[in-house]
C-alpha cells in the first residue's frame, strides 16, 4: 500500500542545538535504512519549508503509523496522510 505523508518539522526554538543535531542524524540514519529496504520510497524537500512529501510502501495502515512513530523527529513533526491508488491513466506499472 502506498501512501503519500507531508512532515512538518516543529522543533522548540529553544532545543538545544545538540539535541536537535542529534535528532536530525537519528532521523537521517533510520530515514535512509528505510529507503533502502523499500519502504520510504521518495523523499522530497517542499522548497522553502522545514517540510518534506514522501512515499511510502507499506504492507498495512498500521505498519505505517508502526513506521512514522518510529521515527526520532516524530514528536515534533505534524504529519498529514494520504492513500494512493492508480490512477486510471498512468502509463507507469511500477508504482503499484
Ligand atoms: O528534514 C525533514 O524533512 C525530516 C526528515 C525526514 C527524513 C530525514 O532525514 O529528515
Amino acid at each position: 500500500m502506498l501512501f503519500h505523508v507531508k512532515m512538518t518539522v516543529k522543533l522548540p526554538v529553544d532545543m538545544d542545538p545538540a539535541k536537535a543535531a542529534r535528532l536530525k542524524a537519528d532521523e537521517k540514519e533510520l530515514a535512509q535504512g528505510l529507503m533502502r529496504e523499500g519502504t520510504w520510497r521518495h523523499l522530497w524537500r517542499i522548497a522553502g519549508q522545514y517540510a518534506n512529501y514522501s512515499v511510502f510502501d507499506v504492507p498495512s495502515v498500521q505498519a505505517l503509523h508502526d513506521t512514522l512513530m518510529r521515527l526520532p523527529l516524530f514528536p515534533y513533526m505534524e504529519i498529514d496522510v494520504n492513500p494512493l491508488c492508480r490512477h486510471p491513466s498512468s502509463i507507469r506499472d511500477d508504482d503499484s
